[in-house]
């Protein structure tokens, strides 16, 4: 199958350091990948560089076949390259209903005028209900952000996330600061997501990366030292050493 999401080797460097040492992934639509690494290893550098927050030393990145590289955030954003939001860029006093038909609308590019047409509020209202429902937010759907549980926050930046129709979702993980009685919530909505959306997940929770990956790949001081299948890549000598030698320097690993 082509590849709906290409990264070429993918270079970083700050001063001497090389934190980002020529990456390249590929993903097919459908796919479902963790990128996991000890602490430091690079996973955020990664992110910021394909989505356009960070530039590259050198490497491409290419959605749908097109060459984004030279292109900023939002120009990525609009072709389908989206980042999961983070909670702090929730409004507190809002509703997951109005987050989500804001960011339909604002996607359409009609920011608020919409709602002026009868029709046109319906396929909006239609449609941020079909995304609260894969989230299994409905039930929450007009309460304020406030009263909500941390997890379903978490939920609805993923929302957010849908409502930008992207083809390639990037979620920066989503189970962080998330109790362990609401990891069973998340896991349930990311297996809800579209068949057919290619989804990068960054995450700490083993069990989570476990369950939801079907491949995973392990970055080791800005190096892919892994590529492959879950069942695989506990048994692998690199991976071991790798957080071995994170544990003993740091203490703690991802
Ligand atoms: N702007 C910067 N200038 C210099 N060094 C940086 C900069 N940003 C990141 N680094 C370094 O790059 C390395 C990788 O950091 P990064 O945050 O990408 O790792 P990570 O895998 O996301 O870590 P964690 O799991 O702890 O969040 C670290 O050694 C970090 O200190």
């Amino acid at each position: 199958m082509s590849a709906i999401f290409e990264v070429q080797q993918l270079r970083r460097n700050f001063g001497g350091l090389v934190v980002t040492n020529d990456v390249s992934i590929s993903m097919a639509k459908g796919d479902r990948i963790a990128l996991i690494g000890p602490n430091g290893a690079g996973k955020t550098t990664f992110v910021n560089l394909v989505t356009g927050n960070l530039k590259p030393s050198s490497g491409s990145v290419k959605l749908a076949g097109e060459d984004v590289t030279a292109l900023n955030s939002m120009q990525r954003v609009r072709r389908g390259l989206v980042r999961s939001f983070q909670v702090t860029r929730l409004f507190y006093d809002m509703t997951p209903e109005e987050h989500v038909s804001l960011a339909i609308l604002q996607r359409e590019g009609k920011s608020g005028r919409m709602f002026g047409s009868h029709a046109g509020m319906r396929e909006v209202m239609e449609e941020t209900y079909d995304i609260l429902g894969t989230l299994g937010l409905t039930a929450l759907a007009q309460s304020r952000v406030s009263e909500i549980a941390y997890g379903q926050q978490r939920l609805l930046e993923i929302a957010l996330a849908l409502a930008l129709k992207p083809k390639v979702l990037l979620l920066d993980e989503p189970a962080a600061g998330v109790p362990q009685s609401d990891t069973g919530r998340i896991e349930q909505a990311l297996e809800k997501l579209p068949a057919d959306l290619a989804v990068l997940m960054i995450e700490h929770d083993m069990d989570l990366v476990f369950r939801f990956a079907k491949r995973v790949v392990v970055l080791a001081a800005g190096t892919v030292i892994f590529d492959g299948s879950p069942s695989d890549v506990t048994n692998d000598a690199r991976v071991r050493e790798a957080y071995l030698g994170s544990y003993a320097n740091a203490g703690s690993a991802a």
